[in-house]
């Protein structure tokens, strides 16, 4: 994927901390200027709350426009032909039930291997396995609205590896799940580039022992990249930089 002088202006009434008034009149600008190439096949998202994280993946598959600039994926603008570009890239919301369209978890599953598996049986035993697979056996006609949070961000997960996605780009995905599945989804995420699953993940995140396993780790600050590294080096920079602006504060009175 590249990013070139790309730059995202939102609608605010005012700029808040950090953020710097847009190219139009009553916009705040979020993201950018970001210049960016990136081959690695795990990148990892890290930053502080509103710093721009989840805006930067958003472009990745058209969710988010860039108002100036090109995001270019697979050799495909994103805002262009976003089709296209979805076609390739799986985005997992923080939030599960953003994306879970069907009543059942069975179904959910079902609705993206349509394009894979052409008879109902087929999608039907695929489904089955690939809620096995993600610790939801059994639960093929549980209501989507009667799983728990993490087994919601699991189903969520596990359809959109459903559609065989060239990319995936993951907003957060573990926000929900017990430690034990923490490891679990990590270990599976990080995998997939390996495993031939997909050729590149990219995933935000506040879990900074997940970054750190990211061959490259960006550190998104105030809508710009302020680092960008391999995952433990990156890592290493954003606890330092956290914790000596924290110090800072506390020193003049400020927190
Ligand atoms: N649709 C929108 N309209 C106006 N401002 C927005 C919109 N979406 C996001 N923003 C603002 O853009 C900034 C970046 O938001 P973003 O969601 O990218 O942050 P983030 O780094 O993912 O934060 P978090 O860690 O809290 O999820 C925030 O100040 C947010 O309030």
């Amino acid at each position: 994927m590249r990013l070139r002088d790309v730059v995202v202006d939102l609608p605010g009434a005012a700029p808040g901390p950090g953020q710097q008034p847009g190219g139009e009149a009553g916009t705040v600008r979020v993201l950018g200027p970001i210049n960016l190439t990136v081959t690695e096949p795990t990148v990892a998202v890290i930053g502080a709350n509103g710093s721009g994280k989840s805006t930067l993946v958003r472009l990745l598959n058209g969710l988010v426009a860039p108002s100036a600039g090109a995001v270019t994926v697979h050799g495909l603008d994103a805002a262009r032909d976003t089709a296209a570009v979805r076609a390739r890239t799986g985005f997992v919301f923080t939030d599960p039930l953003v994306q879970l369209v069907m009543p059942t978890a069975g179904e959910d599953i079902e609705l993206s291997l349509r394009r894979t598996h052409r008879s109902r049986s087929d999608r039907h035993s695929a489904a089955v396995s690939l809620l096995e697979e993600h610790g939801l056996g059994g639960l093929e006609h549980r209501s989507i609205y009667d799983l728990s949070g993490g087994q919601r961000q699991r189903l969520a997960l596990a359809s959109v590896l459903a559609t065989d996605p060239v990319m995936l780009v993951a907003d957060e995905p573990t926000t929900l799940l017990d430690l034990q599945w923490t490891l679990e989804v990590e270990d599976l995420l990080l995998s997939l580039p390996g495993t031939g699953r997909c050729a590149q993940l990219v995933f935000t995140t506040h879990d900074l022992e997940f970054a750190a396993q990211a061959e490259r780790c960006l550190v998104v600050a105030d809508g710009r990249i302020a680092h960008d590294a391999p995952g433990p080096d990156a890592v290493r920079w954003y606890r330092h930089d956290v914790a000596s602006r924290h110090r800072g504060r506390r020193e003049s009175g400020q927190s």
